[in-house]
């Protein structure tokens, strides 16, 4: 890997005696996560089922593991059922350190393709409501397939500018994530691409960003809310220097200090220019202290006044008034036909009873997406199946993992196997996978095309 020059004097400027240090990780592995998902099973239940030898805990988030190489998580049938999320260890402190209480209002403002998104979601505990936000429809449309495979069913996922989010949202949020575009440092051990971009993108333009992402994320706050604002980077420009510029704007607000562990090293007030101590309060994860590729992380909370100007969704209907959705909902199901629901063009999508009218923005996902109803009759998601425990759905077929008919399923096959008639879940070791249409002992796959294994 041949660094930038101009990058590697930078650093041995800042690094000085630990710059030999830094330089040596290179040559160390690439450190590789999967972070479990506890909407779906706890640590016990994932411990019973768990294919992977020799899982080695992250210590700052207690959901993370590193696996071994070789290991292929992305191909295992648990990755289909949503038991976990593969992530950058690093990646995971974010998540892992912003305070999320139930019932919050989460805004995720940078978030695809979800690594954080599913991280807080699932620490919500389908409570509150989760807003994942990416400037980029294209990956966006990612962010939603992570969202819906996690199960998170309080969620609305929007492509769109923070300048435009802002103009929706004032006041409104309990907790914002900012994972910011940023001159990705932390990337080029493992990302030759990120060095051509950080040569042609330069950290300036990165900066330009991140101080207007910063200002919206503020007005979008509650009184007493929090932000946690992160990168991916080492320069102190977008770190310790961004935040340092954001306090002097806004007195109103304070960092929140947070104690690293296992090797994350505190914030550097020396390399801002007022050298204030309370930046000691963020973290740095170094590639040459701890097994991860390097992250900054730093938690400010707003003081200040702010009044919730959000207009909020008027619910019109409920499960129950859509005969062929309230006629599919209670055969197959137990979800409760007051749930309330939007229609868009014959879809269906669940809601909060509080959600936010997000009209005028582009939205990608408005609420999660319950089906279809199609010339009289209603054609389940794959959401829907992944989003509730086995125990929700009248008729569930349980397979082994070894049962050479999950991969079958996976791949879209029709299966051979006596369930009772009309739709059932089928699931591995008790967790759901997607619907089938029973009829004869031929189970007909309606396992959504797009999330077929290859
Ligand atoms: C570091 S990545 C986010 C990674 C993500 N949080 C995760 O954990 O998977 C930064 C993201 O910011 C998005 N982005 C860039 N400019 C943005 C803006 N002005 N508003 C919102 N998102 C933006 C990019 O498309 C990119 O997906």
């Amino acid at each position: 890997m041949e660094l930038p020059v101009k990058f590697k004097e930078k650093i041995q400027g800042l690094l000085q005696d630990e710059f030999e240090a830094y330089l040596d990780s290179y040559s160390f592995p690439e450190y590789q996560g999967i972070r479990i998902n506890t909407l779906k099973l706890g640590k016990e239940a994932w411990d019973n089922i768990c294919p992977f030898e020799g899982l080695e805990a992250v210590s700052w988030c207690k959901e993370g593991y590193y696996y071994q190489e070789g290991d292929r998580p992305g191909k295992h049938p648990y990755y289909h059922a949503g038991l976990y999320y593969m992530q950058e260890p690093s990646a995971m402190a974010p998540g892992a350190y912003i305070p999320i209480e139930e019932g919050d209002k989460v805004l995720d403002l940078c978030a695809a393709p979800g690594g954080k998104s599913t991280q807080v979601g699932a620490r919500l505990g389908q409570t509150g409501l989760l807003v994942s936000n990416d400037i980029s429809a294209t990956r966006a449309m990612a962010l939603m397939k992570n969202i819906e495979n996690f199960g998170i069913r309080n969620s609305m996922i929007t492509a769109e500018t923070s300048e435009r989010l802002a103009t929706k949202f004032k006041g409104y949020f309990n907790k914002i994530l900012i994972d910011a575009p940023c001159s990705g440092e932390g990337m080029f051990r493992k990302n030759e691409n990120a060095v051509k971009s950080w040569e042609t993108h330069g950290i300036e333009h990165c900066c330009t960003l991140q101080r207007i992402i910063l200002e919206d994320a503020y007005t979008m706050l509650k009184t007493d809310g929090m932000m946690l604002y992160s990168t991916c980077t080492f320069s102190p420009e977008e770190n310790e220097g961004m935040i340092e510029a954001f306090l002097e704007k806004h007195p109103d607000c304070q960092i929140i200090p947070l104690t690293g562990v296992g090797g994350i090293k505190q914030g550097r007030p020396e390399w801002s220019d007022s050298k204030k101590d309370t930046l000691s309060g963020a973290l740095r994860l170094w590639p040459h202290h701890l097994k991860g590729e390097g992250h900054f992380v730093c938690l400010i909370q707003k003081l200040g006044e702010a009044f919730d100007e959000t207009k909020r969704l008027s619910i019109k209907k409920r499960i129950k008034d859509i005969p062929i959705l309230k006629e599919f909902i209670e055969t197959n199901t137990h979800l409760d036909i007051n749930t309330p629901i939007i229609e868009l063009k014959n879809k269906i999508y669940l809601q909060t009873e509080d959600a936010p009218d997000l009209e005028g923005l582009r939205v990608i996902r408005s609420g999660m997406y319950l089906g279809e109803v199609k010339n009289k009759r209603f054609d389940p998601s794959q959401v829907l199946a992944l989003a509730y425990p086995k125990e929700m759905f009248k008729n569930y077929i349980d397979l082994q993992i070894e049962d050479a008919n999950v991969i079958k399923y996976l791949k879209g096959e029709t299966l051979l196997i006596e369930a009772p008639k009309g739709f059932n879940v089928i699931g591995v070791m008790g967790h759901p996978l997607g619907w089938v249409k029973s009829q004869n002992g031929t189970l007909k796959n309606l396992y959504a095309t797009n999330w077929r294994m290859m």
